[in-house]
């Protein structure tokens, strides 16, 4: 017995084999308009003449089969597409629905599949739709921005577009945005108003520096408000320790007694600094033409003397910066460096807190005169012709020429060797040998071996260093100058007349000088400091050397050891000053003195200036500051800023709030 349904089935399949025999000759017969075309025409062809219209899936599926038909599809082609750069998750979301018409049946009537991918990090998100109108859609894709939290853009076919914001996110955006401004101009209006220059209490500052010239050592211990180490004239004298004996150069037999000489005046500095600042003080030691002229001597000796120096000054617990000897042009530029600074004539620092350039720039020239050297430095009013005694440094932004040069050997104790020997030679045989420059009455008795100890005289051939020679004086002026012009060549000059003395260039003297050390012992000693005219100068020394030793050790103390010399130390300074320098017609730029605001005048400063950096080569930064409280204030207002600042970059970036974001319509 066969089934009503078994029946149905075969009705069933033979009107499906029938409709597949009658679309089989609509497609296949070139007369007929649904053949071999396109799926629309072909289903209208079928509709007229079986008077059923076929569904889109039926139609489909035999077209499917059929190779004259799916032989002629449009090949897909391969077509450009952007390069998509997804930097963090959520960055873009690809969608698409997927047609799943054919199953929907099976599917509960749902018809189509939202599909949505995270390009980042590929997680996939799936929604089945009923069908596929835009309230649907959007149903859909609400719920897995739910789920997966809001992209920045969606991309589907119908093209690439931003997710709006949600009210919630942009309420706290704006709101943090209002905060955050508020906050920058509190700490501008902060910043801006109450800010005054400061002048902070700051702790003392020590800098020490060995002058081991060639007659005498001494120690120059400097002191600075650390706060104001850059500007001029700040730095002041705070001891000065004259070391026993003579200077470290007469050690030579015995170098290691040039170390121990020291040790009184380094306890003197260990009791000057307070002690937790004596490892930050700086102490430096420099030689001058003493230790010049036994280098050109004996090398050894001079090396063992300076190691010796060193050793002892290590064993005190400073910042010890090393030993040297200075060259003579050095010697003269600090000099120069010294006096400039204390005068500031570099900088000055006003009371309103700004820096500025003295008006006419007045700068000091320096004339020192030691035991051993003689050294003059200036700022010639002309280039410097002769590149060895140019100096060009740039102190506070501002570049100087300065001309420098220092005479070795023609210090005034080797001056006053040179003229012995020149006196003693002049003299041939007559003994005692006539002295100009000493005073009726004076004798002085020393042996050859000590006259010709030194590498400014020549010695004779042959001598007996023990044999003595005595010199008389004879209280003599003009003599004495004359012998005294007999010691320097004041007329050979290559470059004349732009001359110093022994052929030496020296560019016109320009400008006032400071004249120092032997140049003021001298002039002060006479009367004649700081300053005093040409003719009372001349008379007065004329004066001077005519009186007999008597009544000079009657009116001055017999200990004084510098009086014997005074009057030939005096013609010498008149020499080297009028027919070296050529000082004739500016004479009453020279102002002879020892100090100069409550300092000596000495290289030592400037070489310590330089070497601590206290001179900088650009002009000083003015600080600005402000009160405590106020800066705590500021501080903290920009950090606040700066955090705000953050969180609208994460709001932006990171927050996604489920449930708050919104799409109004999405085309897929
Ligand atoms: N109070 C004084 N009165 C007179 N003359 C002095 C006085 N003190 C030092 N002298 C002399 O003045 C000269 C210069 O002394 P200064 O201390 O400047 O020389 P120095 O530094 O030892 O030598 P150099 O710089 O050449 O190495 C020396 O001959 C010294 O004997
Ligand atoms: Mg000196």
């Amino acid at each position: 017995m066969i089934s009503l349904f078994e029946i149905i089935m075969l009705l069933y399949i033979r009107e499906a084999r029938r409709m597949a025999e009658k679309m089989k000759n609509i497609y296949y017969t070139p007369s007929n308009p649904g053949s071999y075309g396109g799926k629309e025409r072909f289903q209208r062809a079928i509709a007229e003449e079986t008077v059923s219209r076929l569904g889109d899936v039926q139609v489909n599926e035999w077209l499917a089969e059929q190779d004259a038909y799916t032989l002629h599809k449009p090949v897909r082609k391969q077509f450009s597409r952007n390069i998509v750069f997804s930097t963090h998750p959520r960055s873009q979301f690809q969608a698409d629905l997927c047609d799943m018409q054919a199953l929907a049946d099976e599917n509960d009537g749902n018809r189509y599949m939202l599909t949505v991918i995270d390009v980042f990090s590929k997680i996939a998100f799936v929604r089945v739709l009923k069908n596929k109108s835009g309230a649907e859609v959007t149903r859909a894709f609400d719920s897995i921005l739910k789920e997966g939290g809001a992209p920045k853009k969606v991309q589907t076919d119908g093209g690439v577009f931003g997710i709006k914001i949600s009210m919630v996110k942009q309420v706290a955006l704006a709101a943090v945005v209002v905060v955050m401004g508020c906050v920058g101009i509190i700490a501008l209006i902060l910043t801006l108003v109450q800010h005054h220059l400061v002048d902070l209490p700051h702790r003392m500052q020590y800098g020490m520096v060995f002058d081991a010239g060639s007659t005498h050592t001494s120690l120059y211990m400097y002191r600075w408000p650390g706060n104001k180490e850059n500007n001029t004239g700040v730095v002041s004298q705070m001891l000065v320790c004259d070391v026993d004996g003579d200077g470290i150069s007469s050690y030579a037999q015995d170098p290691p007694a040039a170390g121990l000489s020291l040790r009184k005046c380094l306890e003197s500095a260990l009791a000057a600094v307070p002690a937790n600042q004596r490892r930050e003080t700086p102490v430096y030691l420099g030689a001058t033409a003493g230790m010049r002229l036994l280098q050109l001597q004996n090398p050894t000796q001079s090396d063992q003397v300076l190691e010796q120096v060193t050793k002892v000054i290590q064993g005190y617990p400073f910042d010890f910066r090393g030993a040297r000897i200075l060259s003579g042009m050095e010697e003269g530029a600090y000099g120069w460096i010294t006096i400039n600074y204390l005068q500031e004539s570099f900088i000055k620092h006003t009371f309103e807190g700004e820096w500025v350039s003295p008006k006419g720039r007045k700068i000091w020239g320096a004339l020192d005169m030691g035991g051993s050297s003689t050294q003059i430095a200036f700022t010639p009013g002309q280039p410097v012709q002769d590149p060895a005694s140019a100096l060009g440094p740039k102190l506070y932004g501002y570049q100087y020429e300065v001309y420098t040069h220092s005479y070795l050997c023609y210090g005034k104790e080797q001056a006053m060797r040179q003229l012995l020997v020149h006196l003693l030679k002049m003299s041939r045989s007559t003994r005692p040998v006539k002295h100009p420059c000493y005073h009726l009455g004076y004798n002085l008795t020393l042996t050859l071996g000590d006259l010709y100890d030194s590498p400014c005289v020549a010695r004779p051939v042959t001598f007996d260093p023990a044999s003595e020679v005595t010199f008389t004086g004879t209280s003599e002026p003009l003599r004495c100058l004359n012998q005294i012009k007999n010691i320097m060549n004041l007329t050979a000059c290559s470059l004349a007349p732009a001359c110093g003395f022994n052929g030496v260039y020296q560019p016109p003297v320009s400008g006032n000088f400071f004249a120092f050390s032997t140049y003021y012992y001298t002039f002060d000693f006479l009367g004649l400091a700081p300053q005093s005219s040409l003719s009372q100068a001349t008379t007065t020394i004329d004066t001077f050397c005519k009186r007999t030793w008597d009544s000079l050790k009657t009116e001055y103390s017999e200990k004084d050891k510098y009086l014997r010399d005074y009057c030939a130390s005096a013609n010498y300074i008149m020499t080297v000053l009028l027919d070296g320098y050529k000082f004739n017609q500016t004479w009453g730029n020279i102002y002879f003195q020892r100090q100069v605001a409550d300092t000596d005048i000495s290289w030592t400063l400037g070489y310590m200036l330089n070497l601590t950096n206290l001179i900088p080569s650009e002009r000083p930064l003015v600080m600005t500051g402000v009160q405590h409280g106020q800066w705590a204030a500021e501080v903290f207002f920009i950090a606040f800023a700066v955090f705000l600042s953050l969180m609208v970059l994460a709001i932006l970036l990171l927050w996604n709030p489920r449930g708050n974001t919104t799409i109004d319509a999405i085309t897929l």
